[in-house]
């Protein structure tokens, strides 16, 4: 008989270098705690074969049903998401078990011959897919010509080093996860350039009824990312918003006078031509963070989000 203590774990991932580079992350993290081998399985997403519009396919949701079919189906036992890539639908039989320490969460610029934002000429070819980067960017009111572009983060950075784009629009998170930072020629202030609700983040999902998975990796769960992240995402839940939606969120935790922790959250709805949008901010205990994220959609949508999505859709 197998002795379930010592057999090797499966953890699914799709075969881009991010995905690859977040896994192994999570594997030897998993290995060094428990004690236990874990394996890389490769499973390829309809998102990864298709070459649409990210947007058209229907969301990011198109890189995860993949792999949590095949946790479902048994053939892995955990499988790690680049969280902002989760809708925030919860899904039946499965579980986010740890959330991992998060990076830096913010975008970045990688422009060429090392130019800021501020630096590009009016007309400055910039690229991004994401409706959240078009939308804030064109807010801006700098005069870039917002071109739409998808596939790996090599892909797009080499159209800025074949000159077909002056800057591409980037998660500092992914660039530092494959080594790619010194690319970097900007990291964007949140005042201007909201980062993605969980951008940053992983999502280690299993089923269930594991509990043998779930306890080895409650060991890796970083509770103040999990607090960060649940509040972002409640407002894009409240928000009824995909993760296609031009909505922006970023927490923080401070310390209060009494020493517990204090969730500082922000966020933002941005019409897709960037001619109008709103933003806001709440602030409470760290404990609560799910009820301060759905306040702060509340707040919003008394002030009009739902108008700007629907015009961005
Ligand atoms: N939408 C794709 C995606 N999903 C997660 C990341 C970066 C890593 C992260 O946010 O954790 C990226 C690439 C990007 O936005 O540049």
């Amino acid at each position: 008989m197998t002795d379930l203590r010592t057999a090797t774990l499966r953890l699914g991932t799709r075969a881009s270098q991010l995905a690859l580079t977040q896994s192994q992350l999570v594997a030897d993290a998993l290995s060094s705690s428990s004690g236990v081998p874990v394996e890389l399985v490769h499973v390829s997403t309809y998102g990864d074969r298709s070459t649409e519009a990210i947007a058209q396919l229907g969301g990011t949701g198109v890189f995860v049903s993949a792999l949590r079919d095949a946790l479902h189906a048994g053939t892995v036992d955990l499988a790690v998401h680049s969280f902002k890539d989760l809708p925030t639908a919860p899904t039946p039989g499965l579980t986010v078990a740890a959330v991992p320490a998060r990076e830096d969460p913010r975008d970045v610029l990688v422009a060429r011959d090392g130019l800021t934002l501020g630096e590009l000429p009016p007309g400055a070819r910039i690229g991004t897919g994401a409706p959240r980067r078009m939308a804030q960017l064109r807010a801006l009111g700098l005069g870039l010509e917002i071109v739409p572009i998808r596939g790996n983060v090599d892909t797009r950075m080499g159209k800025v080093a074949s000159g077909e784009l002056d800057a591409v629009v980037l998660a500092r998170a992914g660039l530092a996860r494959i080594g790619r930072l010194s690319a970097v020629t900007e990291t964007l202030d949140p005042i201007q350039v909201l980062p993605a609700p969980a951008q940053g983040a992983l999502a280690v999902e299993c089923r269930s009824d594991d509990t043998r998975v779930r306890e080895l990796l409650a060991a890796l769960d970083d509770p103040a990312a999990r607090a960060c992240v649940a509040a972002e995402r409640a407002v894009l839940a409240a928000l009824e918003a995909g993760c296609s939606a031009p909505v922006a969120a970023h927490a923080e935790l401070t310390e209060a006078e009494d020493g517990s922790a204090e969730l500082w959250l922000r966020a933002s709805v941005t019409a897709i031509d960037g001619s109008d949008s709103v933003r806001d901010s709440v602030s409470g205990p760290a404990a609560e963070a799910e009820s301060l994220g759905r306040r702060l959609a509340a707040e919003l949508l008394d002030r009009d989000a739902a108008a700007l999505m629907a015009a961005s859709r």
